[in-house]
């Protein structure tokens, strides 16, 4: 059952068309990505959703109710991250949950909301002596404070770690355990690969597919691609005759097969059974990246996030 439902959705500011037409729906209980680059309109989508803007063509419906009229019953529903600079510097942890929890007419326990973000340590921590994980970690609780139906959770891993983003991850995995449906937005494929049971792509606008990162992926093909280094010759005629490869290409002392999932056993029998040793191995498979390139002609502009070092705000 579709608890958001966006029809034709159109957006500008002044003459800059940042939403051209968007339609997707997303079913209760799933976490539903938003992937595109950057500028490509996944924000005003989302808070066109929330009601903080309105749209000047199209619908949205979001639990049944129109997000700019029924906007007081909306947010109480839906839980939406803040901007970290939304907080003053001195608010503690828990002073911030106690103040947005008396905000909404349902409200979690916060003590195991904090336990369930790892931010149990830090309750009596000032806003501003936090680390940019915590700081993120809290603004996921304040969006779940109001045990909201729909959680909407926008870059969510932008500037953390390896270890942040996976902790994350794991956190947004239990959300959606909760019964809680998640919108991600994101702009990092294999942060939408790893979480979205669906995913729109959003390009310049426009919803370019909407399908499950299988389903995507299937619509670039299900080549996988074998690389190695022989230390022995081998023919690379003997190799391209072997069942299910597609491909032999050669790349200074690099050997690169193509096929199908099973090619990699195939390749590895065959060099095993002729004796030939190799180094190097490695298998790619096909990743979303390749069905965003497919779909939109082009290479997104991040596929990992980008650590804190590297971040630019
Ligand atoms: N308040 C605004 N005034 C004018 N233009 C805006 C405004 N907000 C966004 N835009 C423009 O609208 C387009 C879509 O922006 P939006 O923030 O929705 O994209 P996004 O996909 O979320 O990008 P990002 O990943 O960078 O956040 C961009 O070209 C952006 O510059």
């Amino acid at each position: 059952m579709p608890v958001i439902e966006v029809e034709h959705l159109h957006k500008r500011y002044g003459d800059k068309i940042a939403v051209d037409d968007v339609s997707f729906t997303v079913d209760q209980g799933e976490i539903f990505g938003v992937l595109g680059p950057n500028g490509a309109g996944k924000t005003t989508t989302v808070e066109c959703v929330q009601g903080l803007r309105r749209a000047d063509g199209g619908t949205v419906r979001v639990l049944g109710l129109d997000p700019v009229r029924d906007r007081t019953e909306v947010r109480q529903r839906v839980g939406a991250q803040l901007q970290e600079s939304q907080l003053p510097d001195k608010l503690r942890v828990r002073e911030a949950l106690d103040l947005y929890r008396s905000f909404y007419r349902n409200r979690a326990d916060i003590d195991g909301l904090l336990d369930d973000l790892g931010l149990a340590a830090q309750r009596d921590t000032a806003f501003h002596k936090l680390s940019g994980g915590q700081k993120q970690r809290l603004s996921v609780a304040l969006a779940l404070v109001g045990r909201p139906e729909i959680a909407i959770l926008d870059e969510l891993t932008t500037g953390l770690d390896p270890q942040g983003r996976r902790d994350t991850w794991d956190l947004v995995e239990r959300i959606r355990d909760r019964g809680v449906t998640v919108v991600l937005v994101t702009h990092f494929m294999e942060e939408a690969e790893r979480l979205c049971d669906r995913l729109a792509i959003i390009d310049t606008g426009r919803v370019v597919a909407i399908d499950t990162p299988a389903g995507l992926l299937s619509r670039v093909g299900t080549e996988h691609r074998v690389h190695f280094r022989p230390l022995d010759p081998v023919d690379d005629a003997l190799l391209a005759a072997l069942p299910e490869v597609t491909g032999v290409r050669r790349t200074g002392d690099e050997v690169t097969v193509t096929g199908p999932e099973q090619v990699l056993q195939t390749v590895l029998s065959a060099l095993a059974e002729r004796q030939v040793r190799y180094a190097g191995l490695r298998v790619e498979q096909p990743t979303l990246d390749d069905a965003f390139v497919s779909l939109t002609g082009r290479a997104a502009r991040a596929t990992t996030p980008p650590s804190t070092d590297e971040r630019s705000s």
